[in-house]
């Protein structure tokens, strides 16, 4: 029975990707939810029956108080049947109909719907490009995704729980007192308006104030995070009391904007009680004024008092899920302001997948100063060969990082285009560009999966062997089978921790280096790629990596010159433009920049200080 309700929707059904999401929330939840059409038309007619059944249950007990005032004698005889209809339909028939309404709500909306859109939205943000997640905080985004979800699924919950089941309520009740004497609509009547009246107040006042409190919530997580995260800096600068006073500022700041909204709720508590003595006293005085004069029976006095003493009861309650209605509908917006952001980067209409014959990269006239004036890269027009092998040097900020992140697409470059084997990679689908780059990164950080998943990033489904001989020649094999996670996993079970953190940064590289050959991709990305490597491990892998660059396109960028001194084709880099072009020995012998850098070289790398006027104009 329960999994008959939990499985009436599912929550991973396929769907079409949208690129750009409905940006306003009615529409959004709408346009997520439409699985459950069926189910929310279900809800709302239990929802209304549930409100019937409460309402003809009290007109029933006015009923029974009019049929004892009569002959005891005779009640049983003439209104035995009804009775024992009644205590049937109580009994078997409104429990089944609650389950039905409960079942739809716990077991089928409650769950699925949360789960759905967490989903959805998750593969709706991971399809975001890599610039939208550099304008963004990782915990925001986190943070959203996990918020968001509930708080759709609470905003269904109430919509069919107490709103609609109240609306149906307070209609069963004006006809139920109006069907009884016409006049007791007139207490009823005034009491809605007021009621009405009270909730826009709290409605109008509660949305701001608890958006303010979540707010406030959000800064002390974010102080939080950020000093956990940068305990290391903490520590060594012995900076532990003001991150305490830093942390209690935001802590303070919490608990002020939650004074003010509890106040809402204390004012909102005591006009309540005061409307609701309205209520009883307007509608059970009338009443008995009717009684009095003979126009009402004494059922109806007592169905007139359990009516509004159930509503005295309900109001709370309504008021609350109305309160939490609009709250909740106010973090859903604030979530859509993450993972309803349209796609900007996509693949064009009908693009095709990249067909890679030879290798050839042509970048023509490419610009792209991230939204800027400055900086990045100004104007590079470059043609490599197919199976050319490029090193790529200038100083920090020169711009070469940023040339690899446009040949992988992950930006669209400002102006210019990049063609692979005379396809502008604008126009084939990302995937296949990607499927066909190789790329080793400077910061390397890993998944915090096991170390074999993450090797397996590079080719899913390879074999151990496979992976074991791509960990060997990237001279990692040694160093991973001596792993062991504090969940006691060894070797390639091993995890690496937040970001590969339980590495040092040499072994973190020498994975990546081992996933990059193990993908064995035609065109081969090398952005310091053996930076963090000493000395000796380098010179082992070196050999490997000649070995592994055969037949492939190349670039590679390293800031120690003796590890590409090798290439075919040296472009040297400053202020996002290519100044020089030529061969390690033809640019030495042309005396410019990379015959400066060679020269200055101390210890084989390339000292970013050398410099410091040409690098502060470089945009450093
Ligand atoms: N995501 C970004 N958003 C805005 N500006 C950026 C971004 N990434 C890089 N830049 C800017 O673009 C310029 C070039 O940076 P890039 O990382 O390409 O240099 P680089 O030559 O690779 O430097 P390094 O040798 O230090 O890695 C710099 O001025 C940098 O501040």
């Amino acid at each position: 029975m329960f999994r008959f309700f939990e499985n009436l929707v599912n929550p991973y059904a396929d769907y079409a990707h949208e690129d750009t999401p409905p940006r306003r929330v009615v529409p959004f939840i709408l346009q997520y939810t439409q699985g459950f059409r069926t189910v929310f038309v279900l809800a709302t007619v239990f929802s209304i029956v549930s409100a019937a059944i409460e309402i003809g249950l009290i007109w029933a007990m006015g009923w029974v108080v009019d049929i004892l005032t009569g002959d005891p004698g005779q009640v049983w005889q003439d209104h035995g049947t009804a009775l024992i209809a009644l205590a049937v339909f109580i009994l078997l028939l409104r429990p089944v109909l609650q389950a039905l309404d409960v079942a739809l709500m716990n077991q089928t909306m409650m769950p699925n719907i949360g789960t759905l859109i967490r989903f959805r939205a998750h593969a709706h943000v991971l399809r975001q490009s890599v610039g939208w997640f550099e304008n963004d905080f990782a915990g925001r985004i986190a943070n959203r995704i996990m918020q968001t979800p509930p708080a759709v699924g609470e905003v269904t919950f109430q919509v069919f729980d107490a709103i609609t089941f109240s609306l149906a309520y307070v209609l069963g009740a004006l006809i139920m007192l109006g069907d009884a004497d016409p006049q007791l609509i007139i207490p009823l009547g005034i009491w809605i308006v007021l009621y009405g009246l009270l909730i826009r107040w709290t409605v109008r006042r509660v949305s701001p104030a608890s958006k303010a409190s979540s707010d406030a919530r959000s800064q002390i997580t974010g102080r939080v995070v950020d000093a956990y995260t940068n305990i290391h800096a903490i520590k060594m600068f012995a900076h532990h009391d003001q991150e305490m006073s830093h942390a209690r500022e935001a802590i303070e700041h919490a608990r002020k904007t939650f004074q003010r909204e509890m106040r809402l709720y204390t004012i909102m508590d005591v006009s309540l009680v005061t409307l609701n003595g309205l209520l009883i006293v307007g509608v059970v005085g009338w009443a008995i004024a009717l009684w009095a004069q003979g126009s009402a029976s004494a059922g109806v006095v007592a169905a007139a008092a359990a009516l509004v003493l159930r509503l005295n009861g309900m109001t709370g309650w309504i008021m609350w899920a109305t309160t939490s209605l609009f709250r909740e509908l106010g973090i859903v917006q604030e979530g859509m302001e993450t993972i309803a952001q349209p796609i900007a980067l996509v693949d064009a209409p009908g693009a095709a997948p990249l067909a890679l014959k030879a290798g050839k990269i042509e970048i023509q006239s490419l610009s792209h100063h991230y939204g800027r004036d400055s900086g990045g890269l100004d104007g590079i027009t470059l043609n490599i060969a197919a199976g050319e092998k490029v090193g790529l040097v200038g100083r920090s900020g020169a711009g070469k990082s940023t040339l690899v992140k446009l040949l992988l697409r992950f930006y669209d470059a400002e102006q210019g285009r990049i063609l692979i084997d005379g396809q502008d990679i604008a126009k084939v689908t990302q995937d296949s560009l990607r499927h066909q780059i190789g790329m080793v990164q400077q910061d390397s950080a890993l998944l915090h999966r096991s170390v074999r998943d993450n090797l397996l990033l590079g080719r899913p489904g390879a074999s151990d062997d496979a992976l074991m001989q791509a960990a060997m020649q990237a001279q990692a094999h040694e160093f991973i089978m001596e792993l062991e996670d504090p969940e006691g996993r060894r070797g390639y079970d091993a995890h690496v921790g937040e970001r590969g953190v339980k590495l040092s940064g040499g072994q973190r590289q020498r994975i990546t280096l081992a996933r990059a050959m193990l993908k064995n991709a035609p065109i081969l990305l090398l952005d310091e790629a053996t930076s963090a490597l000493d000395s000796e491990v380098e010179a082992a892998i070196q050999d490997t990596l000649y070995g592994m660059m055969q037949g492939k396109t190349v670039i590679a960028i390293a800031h120690r010159l003796s590890t590409i001194a090798q290439m075919d084709r040296i472009l040297v880099m400053d202020q996002g433009r290519i100044v020089e072009d030529g061969s390690h020995d033809a640019l030495l012998a042309r005396g410019g920049l990379y015959a400066q850098f060679w020269a200055r070289q101390s210890g084989g790398f390339l000292d970013p200080d050398t410099d410091t006027d040409r690098e502060t104009e470089a945009g450093q």
